[in-house]
């Protein structure tokens, strides 16, 4: 479904590239997770794949192909017409992308009404039922509110319900539950997870809590320095990883019995 191959992410001709030879296989409805430290490349993974890096940021070397195409050739245009209808992008503040004087409802059906062809009454309908889908019961109620009048958890689900109205096949999720509390994170990802049994879609998740990692994921690449470093199934970076760098990461994950613990 999507396939990474080699890639390497350079900001500046003459540095050292933010990301070197990354190659990774996502199959439909699989769950992976990039961990490591800050600063190690995650971000720009995913920035890449979804062709908006930063700045001066390319992409130097390998290629991404998605369903059999090269994101890499894909113009303005392309991207366009699959950016929220085949991959979509949760930010750690997604909240922070709402307009703030405008309710949501408008923000919604103008969202849907750009990415297919809905009459402004089935958009609303839409968006009611995905906030409802996205655990905000009273969508109806949320449609009419500002984003002032959401707590920071609401929005984020509110951001949620925005990238999964279409049924992506694939989510990008760059540390979705960062800013939120402990029970919040709990339900986001339970959120996540469903929406992948739901619709099959495939998830990548940056994060840098292996904990999280290892309750959600398929399969967990381990990321240091611009390289990776480890990957595998769960069981395999939890159970039986020779590298270092993941045993570390695991020594500073509480555990009991041999299991790891959120
Ligand atoms: N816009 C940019 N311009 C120049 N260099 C950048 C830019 N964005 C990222 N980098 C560099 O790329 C490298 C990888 O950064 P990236 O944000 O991908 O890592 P990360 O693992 O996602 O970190 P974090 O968890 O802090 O978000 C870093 O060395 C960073 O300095």
């Amino acid at each position: 479904m999507l396939e990474i191959q080699n890639i390497s992410v350079n900001y500046n001709k003459s540095g050292k590239p933010a990301v070197e030879n990354f190659s990774l296989t996502v199959k439909q409805g699989e769950i992976c997770c990039l961990v490591g430290e800050s600063g190690s490349g995650k971000t720009s993974v995913i920035r890449a794949v979804m062709g908006n890096l930063p700045g001066q940021g390319r992409v130097a070397q390998g290629d991404i192909f998605f369903q059999g195409e090269s994101l890499l050739s894909y113009t303005a245009n392309d991207w366009k017409k699959i950016y929220g209808t085949e991959i979509s992008m949760i930010f750690q503040d997604s909240g922070s992308m709402l307009n703030p004087i405008r309710t949501i409802g408008s923000q919604f059906v103008e969202y849907i009404r750009a990415h297919g062809d809905y009459p402004r009454k089935d958009a609303w309908e839409k968006g009611v039922q995905m906030l409802e889908r996205s655990c905000l019961p009273d969508g109806k109620n949320i449609m009419k509110s500002y984003p002032f009048q959401l707590s920071g958890g609401m929005k984020q689900r509110v951001g949620i319900a925005f990238a999964m109205v279409f049924k992506p096949k694939l989510l990008l999720a760059d540390e979705p539950t960062s800013a939120l509390d402990i029970t919040m994170q709990a339900q986001m990802i339970r959120q996540m997870m469903k929406l992948r049994e739901e619709y099959d879609t495939s998830i990548i998740m940056i994060t840098h809590n292996l904990a999280l990692a290892a309750y959600m994921s398929d399969h967990i690449v381990v990321m240091k320095d611009g390289k990776i470093t480890d990957s595998g199934d769960r069981d395999h970076i939890l159970h039986n990883s020779q590298a270092e760098y993941t045993k570390k990461l695991l020594s500073a994950v509480p555990s009991l019995g041999g299991y790891y613990y959120v």
